[in-house]
């Protein structure tokens, strides 16, 4: 099964909630929310009060991309703002295992990000903590940018280790991409392995021009490519 999580960072935020009403009444099946510090990436974005104002307004799971250094402190914080995936980058956490043990004794499901230069091996140690494993297809910070190929081999490479852990435990860990998916690249990579789809640009992109049907046909012009991929 895919989801696909539209990115909130290309919604219009000034009329965010019914953004995520319309996306999700368009088929999206979680929310990606992108936290950026003007720290560990050069961007400044949204934080747990943005979460808790939105949470009411959907039912589906939201995702929260911490793109902020240090990443403890701020955990707590968006689990009480009702968060349901919190997932960090690696370099961002002085100790990664600390890290991933608080985002789950705070109820949420937890995980990883690798951004395009970031080796895997930082998931190898602490796959039993791991419900997610998102790999970076652009550098973070923007949204907007273009997919860089390299990232099929190193997904290829992710699903290898995740399928090799399944056999193992029985536990399925979910493989997130994100940074430039669009209709015509999404098949691809979802045959490289991906699972979970985050876009922005291309579905918040469509709706721009202020029609409410663009969201579904961009939505469905995903899945009918997902399609052609099958389970
Ligand atoms: O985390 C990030 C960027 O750092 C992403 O979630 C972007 O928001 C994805 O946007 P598109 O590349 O799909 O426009
Ligand atoms: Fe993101």
């Amino acid at each position: 099964m895919y989801r696909i999580a539209p990115s909130i960072l290309s919604a219009d935020f000034a009329r965010l909630g019914e953004e995520i009403t319309r996306v999700v009444a368009s088929g999206a099946d979680w929310i990606h929310f992108d936290v950026m510090d003007n720290h560990y990436v050069p961007n400044l974005t949204i934080g747990p009060l943005v979460c808790e104002a939105i949470r009411p307004v959907t039912q589906a799971p939201i995702d929260v991309h911490l793109m902020v250094k240090p990443v403890d402190r701020i955990i707590p914080d968006f689990a009480r703002a009702g968060a349901d995936v919190i997932t960090f980058h690696p370099e961002a956490s002085e100790h990664i295992d600390r890290s991933l043990g608080l985002i789950r004794d705070s109820g949420c499901r937890a995980g990883l990000v690798f951004n395009p230069a970031t080796p895997l091996h930082y998931m190898d140690h602490v796959m039993d903590k791991l419900d997610v494993v998102l790999l970076m297809s652009v550098n973070p910070g923007f949204g907007g940018q273009k997919f860089i190929p390299e990232t099929l081999s190193k997904l290829r490479a992710a699903r290898d280790r995740i399928d090799a852990y399944a056999a193992k435990s029985g536990r399925r860990i979910l493989l997130e991409i994100d940074g430039g998916v669009k209709v015509d690249n999404i098949a691809e990579i979802a045959r490289a392995g991906a699972d979970t789809f985050v876009a922005g640009s291309a579905v918040f992109g469509a709706g721009r021009d202020g029609d409410p049907n663009r969201y579904d046909s961009v939505i469905g012009a995903l899945r009918a490519e997902l399609a052609r991929v099958g389970a």
